[in-house]
């Protein structure tokens, strides 16, 4: 007892030096899903009606993926997921890893005998068929950047050692500075590990914790089978340590087979086999594996055989009642550690952002060529249309230019952002991998890249801002030129945020170019330059209230034109004697700066929380 105590304090210390055992009992797991495809004038046809098998599931409410499902995994073994495609094999693992946020789950899950608790995730792991790892990361920052956020209790120096392990464990030791490499958001591509070394990076991400149980969907996928097999090995030598490794796999070679301590059979959401001797079972059902034939192969073979019987689910529930009396009844007897004492705790959201924060900044010295693309694109513009309105005077010939110039500059700020679309998409896959590992909370990631963009921006619009000004000559006066830069860059990030909100609501580039150069040329539109508000239609004439683009342009024309002097040609009717009269013209008589000012921040961090809520509410990962 006293062994078992020192070990969940060991455990509760994170900073593990043996595996505790962990046996995971799961009884009567069922997993139910609302059908999209129901038809509500269906209703009363709940029961199926006819043999077409789509008809069919148009008429159910609700799609059963798991039926029932019991079984066992004992400590430190390694336990082969089999089943053909759609079996349901993933489902399970999720629900196992508590994974799943969509559908009803009903069963229980004991974790040594105990229901399973918040500690769990402290040791157990979950590593996904896809590999979400950022490109420009070396393997040991990587893993560095898991055990930071991972082990909350652990000093730098314990940490580093765990990744040195970890290295070891899964024997990249000799690539700890190599990139993990890849298609980097805009589409250079950075050259750095193989598929399966990658996939050893990504089940090492999951050691960092040093866990008991390591869940694994399908790790050999899209690797050739001397990787598979040198990847199986390495989670081998993890069930030596006391680790219980679980691993939905397609048709593994024989080697891979020989591996496996246990196997689970799948078919159609139920439990066709549990155990050692898979090939003895189905010899027993009357089906026997023929010489020279992988037993995987076979394995498969058979079970696809059997669930296209008719009498499939009499199959299944003998077994299950096999499964009760002899293995359960057995396994229920079991000293195990009580886990249900293991605590999990997390970093501070402060913490988190400064990790964050810091994988950011390296990612984006690494990749700082589309920061150069910004930055030279906003040069150009800037000088390509100041050149255009040229040196301008405070004459009645050049105010519409300069009025133009301001809606010009205002007009490149709000495009500009569309740029991001593309980073934005490609990092999100990493961040719901992340998020569903529960490593970090949403909001110091997203507050992380607003920081990264408002920095990027702020030189953007700096670099547009002063090339305006010298070129074109506008209003100068140090206190204009940096009230103007202010409104210019609250505008600027306005539109990002307003982009970044897109991107999360619909997790698509085209759409998010559709609904963004939309959103955009209304508010182009009705900002007041080509319209003057007052000559507004009264049906269209709300539209500038909510549009942040005619603030920003009401206050820097009030910037530009409060009290300017203009000057007249003798030879030609003088329309307007001073600025003030001008801003008369567009209706911006009344406003001043210390009203735009705070319209524009409240614009802002409108958007701001919009930009968070569709990240955290609806960019969530669906399993
Ligand atoms: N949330 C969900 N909503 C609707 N259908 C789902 C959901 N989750 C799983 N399914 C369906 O359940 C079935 C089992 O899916 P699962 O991914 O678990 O199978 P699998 O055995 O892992 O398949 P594969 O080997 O091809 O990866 C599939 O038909 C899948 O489309």
């Amino acid at each position: 007892m006293i062994e078992l105590q020192e070990s969940i304090n060991h455990l509760n210390q994170s900073y593990v030096t043996n595996n505790i055992g962990v046996q995971i009992i799961f009884e009567n797991i069922s997993y139910t899903v609302k059908n999209k495809n129901y038809k509500s004038k269906n209703k009363s046809k709940d029961i199926i009606s006819n043999n077409d098998g789509v008809s069919n599931i148009k008429n159910l409410k609700e799609i059963t993926i798991l039926d029932n499902i019991s079984g066992i995994i004992q400590p430190g073994e390694m336990i082969g997921l089999f089943g053909p495609s759609g079996s349901g094999k993933s489902t399970l693992l999720d629900i196992l890893a508590k994974r799943k946020s969509t559908g009803t789950i009903s069963g229980k899950i004991l974790v040594n005998g105990k229901e399973i608790g918040d500690g769990f995730k402290k040791y157990c792991s979950y590593v996904t068929q896809e590999d979400f790892l950022l490109q420009t990361s070396t393997v040991e920052e990587t893993l560095k950047f898991h055990a930071d956020l991972r082990l909350p209790d652990m000093n730098e120096k314990d940490k580093w050692k765990r990744v040195e392990q970890v290295l070891k464990d899964i024997g990249l030791h000799e690539k700890a500075k190599s990139k993990i490499g890849g298609i980097l958001p805009g589409g250079t591509i950075l050259k750095g590990l193989s598929g399966g070394e990658k996939k050893r990076v990504s089940i090492g991400c999951a050691l960092v914790t040093n866990p008991s149980v390591l869940l694994l969907d399908e790790p050999t996928s899209g690797l050739d089978s001397v990787t598979a097999l040198s990847v199986m090995k390495t989670l081998t030598s993890l069930t030596q340590k006391g680790v219980t490794v679980v691993s939905s796999i397609h048709q593994p070679n024989i080697l891979i087979y020989s591996l496996f301590h246990q196997i689970m059979v799948i078919i159609k959401g139920r439990m066709l086999y549990n155990g050692p001797n898979v090939i003895g079972y189905f010899e027993k059902l009357g089906y026997k594996l023929p010489n020279n034939t992988n037993p995987a192969d076979f394995c498969l073979d058979t079970s696809v055989e059997i669930q296209n019987k008719e009498d499939y689910n009499e199959i299944c529930s003998q077994w299950e009642i096999e499964w009760k009396q002899s293995i359960l009844e057995q396994s229920l007897n079991q000293t195990l550690i009580n886990t249900s004492e293991i605590v999990y705790t997390n970093t501070s959201i402060f913490y988190q952002y400064k990790i964050l924060m810091k994988r950011l900044f390296t990612d984006f010295y690494r990749n700082s060529g589309a920061f150069v693309t910004r930055l030279s694109s906003g040069i150009i513009i800037g000088l390509l249309f100041s050149a255009c309105f040229g040196r301008l005077h405070p004459s009645q010939d050049d105010i519409l230019k300069i009025a133009g110039v301001i809606f010009f500059i205002l007009a490149v700020l709000a495009l500009s952002p569309f740029t991001i679309v593309s980073l934005f998409l490609s990092n999100r896959e990493i961040f719901n991998s992340e998020r569903a590992s529960k490593i970090y909370h949403p909001f110091p990631y997203y507050l992380s890249n607003i920081t990264l963009e408002a920095f990027i921006l702020f030189f953007v619009t700096l670099f547009i801002t002063t090339i305006s000004y010298c070129v074109n000559h506008l209003r100068w006066n140090f206190t204009s030129f940096i009230v103007t830069f202010v409104v210019y860059y609250f505008i600027i990030v306005c539109s990002d945020l307003l982009v970044i909100t897109l991107t999360n609501v619909t997790g698509k580039s085209d759409l998010t170019f559709i609904y963004g150069t939309s959103i955009a040329i209304i508010y182009l539109l009705f900002m007041g330059f080509l319209i003057p508000v007052n000559s507004l239609p009264k049906s269209f004439f709300w539209l500038h209230y909510i549009n942040p683009l005619h603030y920003g342009f009401a206050t820097a024309m009030v910037i530009q034109f409060k009290d300017y002097e203009l000057t007249c040609n003798p030879n030609q009717p003088c329309l307007y004697k001073n600025g003030n009269d001008f801003l008369n013209f567009y209706g911006f008589q009344d406003w001043t700066i210390q009203k735009g000012i705070p319209i524009i921040v409240l614009w802002l961090l409108f958007f701001f929380f919009c930009g968070y809520l569709a990240l955290h509410k609806l960019n969530k990962e669906k399993r």
